[in-house]
């Protein structure tokens, strides 16, 4: 990673979060500043509390992000939100390609890079999820899986500064299961050789997260892999003390 380039711990609230939820927002937008010096840290809310959650940020080191873009400027496209939109909101970051919505959206890694590209257009760090399913895993398509998603969903123009990778094992999410240490290094030496191919300097700085069940009890052990560059973290985001553990990792490191 580069200087300017911290560890990033990233929260995905996937479709949870109301009104209410602001004050957990609050609670960790407060929280990370004692963690600011050491590590970056992203909330992505529904859309629905994007500007609010934007408003609240502000002034501290806590970012707030999308969790999805359309990869059109603006049109006739009914329920989609634009990059545009999310960086009008106050956002800065925006998750693509996660792999619910690879699975239930049908969405293809082309789509992804064209929303990648649209997001840079717009200003935004893009968040470009890939990771294999458990079927592929047993099958021994682990890194062949990677290795396409990457090169297809990564959009030409990708930098250290706008985009960063999240390898999600589809099997992990939710489930409470974890990749072994030496599965997780294998994988994210793999993602950086093929970051540094394709894109030099740039790729070699890229952050590269873990995401997958991550939670205050395992991630120290996660983040201390080589090429684990921060995490991407769903259930255990949802609630204050949780997120600001995992963000307060890197203190003892
Ligand atoms: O999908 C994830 C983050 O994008 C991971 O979810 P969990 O942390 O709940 O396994």
């Amino acid at each position: 990673m580069t200087p300017e380039n911290k560890p990033l711990i990233a929260g995905n609230w996937k479709m949870n979060g109301l009104q209410s939820s602001l004050e957990t927002l609050t609670a960790i937008a407060e929280g990370v500043s004692a963690f600011a010096a050491k590590t970056d840290t992203l909330i992505c809310p529904p859309a629905t509390l994007l500007r609010a959650a934007a408003v609240i940020s502000a002034g501290t080191a806590l970012r707030i992000g999308g969790q999805d873009c359309h990869a059109a400027v603006n049109g006739a496209y009914t329920g989609e939100i634009s990059a545009e939109m999310i960086a009008d909101a106050g956002a800065t970051f925006v998750i693509l390609g996660h792999s619910e919505r690879r699975t239930l959206q049908n969405e293809t890694n082309g789509e992804v890079s064209y929303k990648a590209a649209a997001a840079h257009t717009a200003g935004l760090t893009t968040i470009v999820c890939l990771g294999e399913t458990e079927a592929e895993r047993k099958c021994g398509q682990t890194l062949d899986v990677l290795g396409r998603q990457l090169e297809e969903s990564v959009p030409d123009g990708a930098t250290s500064g706008n985009t960063v990778i999240a390898y999600e094992p589809v099997w992990a999410i939710g489930t409470g299961l974890t990749p072994t240490t030496a599965d997780i290094r294998e994988a994210h030496a793999f993602m950086r050789a093929a970051l540094e191919a394709r894109f030099g300097a740039e790729g070699k700085t890229m952050r590269i997260l873990y995401g997958g069940s991550v939670k205050a009890s395992n991630a120290a052990e996660l983040m201390a892999i080589d090429n684990v560059d921060g995490a991407l973290i769903g259930g255990a985001s949802l609630k204050a003390d949780d997120f600001l553990a995992i963000a307060g990792i890197y203190e003892a490191i």
